[in-house]
């Protein structure tokens, strides 16, 4: 019988839910692994739920190889630029040793199919944009390093142990489920569009603007955003390419135009009739200026 047992690390957050979906959608088996630091329990609706830690070796190794998943898809990480800086031991030994350990145990069990999601963070400030895959990485916060640092280790474990991977570099991912199944709930929220929606609904009295004298067309950074459902898509067709054969190999996902926070600003305004209040805050040292990819 053909293998159709995946395992989501993260399953339970923003991006790994809306994945499980899609990959339920395309026939898959689902098998969620997070430790629910940040995910939902009731967001892994696609799938089991093993409640786990990345940093727990030998635990990863006993669910890999109670599930024997064809292939892993892995989304668990710390993922905030602004915390990696005042924390980056956290982030280099959540991402980085974290993601040794997934590692180990597909070795230990014989997986050899991984989906990285990596980001856009990897490259730093742009040289040019639209930013395309062989644009110099040189990022700027420890966030982007442990990212980074993972392609690396994902070149090595290939190169030794015939470990197959596809990182996907996203862009900002934005917007929720379609059928409104699942959607986007950190807390804290340090996203743009959240804490934009939620001062529109006026749960939230300002949106802080992180700085106005960028070298952009407004001052404010410029994101590129991409549909967390295109990005699931884009998850299934990598594992289906590693299941045709693929080698590793990395992708940007992103729209290939950017917006500066104003111009959201004024389309949330615009679109919920709210003119809602805005003040000028510092921008943050590790916030890259222009994001704009290359879809
Ligand atoms: N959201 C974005 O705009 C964006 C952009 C580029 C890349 N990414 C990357 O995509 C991935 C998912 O991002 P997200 O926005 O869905 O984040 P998220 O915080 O919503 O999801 C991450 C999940 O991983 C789990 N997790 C974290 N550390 C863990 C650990 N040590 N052990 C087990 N589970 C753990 C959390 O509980 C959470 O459910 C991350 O790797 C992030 O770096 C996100
Ligand atoms: O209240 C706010 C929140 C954010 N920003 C700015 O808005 C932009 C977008 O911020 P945010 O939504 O927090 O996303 P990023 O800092 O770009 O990081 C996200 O997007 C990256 C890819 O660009 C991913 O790798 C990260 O995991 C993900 O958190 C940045 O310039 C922030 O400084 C504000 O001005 N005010």
């Amino acid at each position: 019988m053909v293998n159709r047992t995946v395992l989501v690390t993260g399953g339970a957050g923003f991006v790994g839910s809306h994945t499980c979906k899609e990959l339920s959608k395309n026939g898959y088996s689902v098998v969620v692994y997070d430790n629910l630091s940040m995910g939902h329990a009731e967001f892994v609706k696609w799938g089991v739920l093993e409640i786990g830690e990345l940093l727990d070796l030998d635990k990863l190794k006993f669910i890999v190889g109670k599930y024997k998943p064809l292939a892993v898809l892995h989304f668990a990480a710390s993922a905030y630029v602004g915390e990696s800086i005042k924390k980056p031991f956290l982030y280099y030994r959540n991402n980085v040793v974290g993601t040794l350990n997934v590692l180990e145990a597909m070795k230990h069990i014989g997986v050899n199919k991984l989906v990285f999601s990596s980001t856009c963070a990897v490259y730093g400030n742009p040289i040019e944009t639209p930013i395309t895959e062989s644009h110099p990485q040189r990022p700027i916060n420890p966030y982007g390093r442990s990212k980074s640092m993972i392609e690396t280790i994902l070149a090595d474990a290939d190169a030794a142990y015939g470990i197959k991977s596809i990182s996907l570099r996203y862009f900002n991912a934005a917007g929720a489920d379609p059928d409104l199944d699942i959607g986007e709930n950190h807390n804290p929220e340090t996203h743009l569009i959240p804490l934009i929606l939620d001062t529109a609904a006026e749960i939230r009295p300002h949106v802080h603007i992180y700085g106005n004298n960028y070298n952009t067309k407004d001052g404010t950074c410029v994101r590129d955003f991409i549909h967390v459902t295109d990005l699931a898509r884009a998850h299934v067709q990598a594992l289906e390419a590693l299941n045709d054969g693929h080698p590793t190999d990395s992708f940007n996902l992103g729209s290939g135009t950017g917006y500066s926070i104003l111009d959201i600003i004024a389309e949330a305004r615009r679109l919920t009739g709210n003119p809602f209040h805005t003040t000028y805050k510092r921008g943050d040292p590790g916030s890259r200026s222009i994001d704009s990819g290359y879809g």
